[in-house]
């Protein structure tokens, strides 16, 4: 008999991951559970999960009947990851931690690690799939549109994909949790995780505050009109419309305040009223730091479609090349609160292309 197929999973303690391991054992794979440590928080954190989420992972390795190992990887997530989230926020950017969690931890240092262990494949729990045309590696959607995580995976190249499985890309999360309680998975009612993974549950403006300096200032209306002060530009992003504590003001009516732009060199908070204000809405946007899942930058024509953000509908758009790493992405219809810093993500249909991070 041929030797086994060696796949190193990564087990996060979730649903989807635990699943996914008892798929790669069923079709007959050699399974390794491999629990990443990306943050050092001591154990008696109330906000942190990683060490209820690793003996969850222990106890499914052990039900499924897999080993698991834990390796610590938070040097490089401090050093690949948290470093270029702070740097992003104190430039008044909104960055997306995990889109570079995944290209740079859970699809580099775990691979080259993986490949330690003798693995011929990793494997994630995430809702994407991989598939193989005429030699291309391409990332599709996962079937599960609601669960579809391709948007967080936009940045990974054709060396990770072909080294990559995602056991339940094909299955509806409905699915995933039925195979869970049917195996009788100690998890298999566990809450979804939600947020970025490091900050998990906690008050979002307490931790930034504990690694960079804020300056408050004053929230104004486009032309100039003070309405009310911020705690410091950096706990605020585009569309907004929470926590601005401004009430109705003399003449602005009962409509909602949302911020529309961040003045870094004046320190002010811009402003205005209602969801639908001009200010909210762009028809196009600029990206750089491109990256192209196929290696090739797509043509410049309309048949492609856009997220702006994770859970927003595709908006079809045609992408114009600027430069070498810069492009200019224009949309059949105004898009809502494009947020410097948040990446653009590119699909043409199912297949997501690749994408770059919004500047402007
Ligand atoms: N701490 C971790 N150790 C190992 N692998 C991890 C870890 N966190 C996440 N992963 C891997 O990345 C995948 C996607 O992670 P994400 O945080 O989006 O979790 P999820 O979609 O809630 O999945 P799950 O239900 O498996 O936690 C997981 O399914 C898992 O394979």
């Amino acid at each position: 008999m041929s030797k086994k197929h060696r796949v190193v999973i990564g087990m996060s303690g979730g649903v989807d991951s635990s699943v996914a391991a008892y798929l790669l054992k069923q079709q007959g794979y050699d399974v390794v559970g491999l629990f990443m440590k990306n943050w050092e928080d001591d154990d008696t954190d109330e906000y942190c999960s990683a060490r209820q989420d690793f003996l969850d992972a222990v106890s499914v390795a052990d039900v499924i009947d897999i080993p698991i190992e834990v390796v610590n990887f938070s040097a490089e997530y401090k050093d690949r990851v948290f470093s270029h989230f702070l740097a992003e926020y104190q430039a008044g950017r909104t960055p997306n931690p995990d889109v570079l969690c995944n290209a740079e931890i859970k699809f580099k240092a775990f691979l080259d690690y993986a490949h330690k262990l003798g693995a011929d494949y990793i494997a994630t729990g995430h809702y994407a799939q991989v598939r193989e045309v005429n030699g291309v590696f391409q990332l599709l959607k996962g079937e599960d549109g609601t669960k579809d995580q391709s948007y967080f995976l936009y940045r990974l190249n054709q060396t990770q994909l072909a080294n990559t499985l995602f056991p339940i890309g094909h299955l509806y999360k409905r699915e995933v949790r039925k195979i869970a309680k049917e195996l009788n998975l100690p998890n298999f009612s566990k809450k979804d995780s939600t947020g970025i993974c490091f900050i998990g549950e906690r008050p979002f403006r307490e931790f930034l505050n504990r690694y960079l300096p804020h300056e408050p200032g004053e929230i104004q209306t486009p032309d100039g009109k003070v309405i009310g002060h911020h705690v410091g530009l950096m706990y605020y992003t585009i569309g907004q419309r929470q926590g601005l504590g401004i009430g109705g003001t003399r003449d602005g009516g009962d409509e909602p305040w949302f911020v529309s732009a961040k003045d870094m060199t004046r320190n002010v908070l811009v402003a205005v009223q209602g969801h639908d204000h001009p200010d909210l809405l762009r028809p196009s946007l600029k990206a750089t730091d491109l990256t192209w899942i196929s290696g090739k930058q797509p043509h410049c024509n309309w048949v492609y479609a856009a997220k702006t953000r994770y859970r927003q509908v595709d908006a079809p758009c045609a992408i114009t090349e600027l430069s070498q790493n810069h492009c200019q992405i224009d949309f059949a219809q105004q898009q809502w609160a494009i947020t410097p810093g948040q990446s653009v993500v590119i699909y043409e249909s199912r297949v997501c292309l690749g994408g770059g991070v919004i500047t402007e």
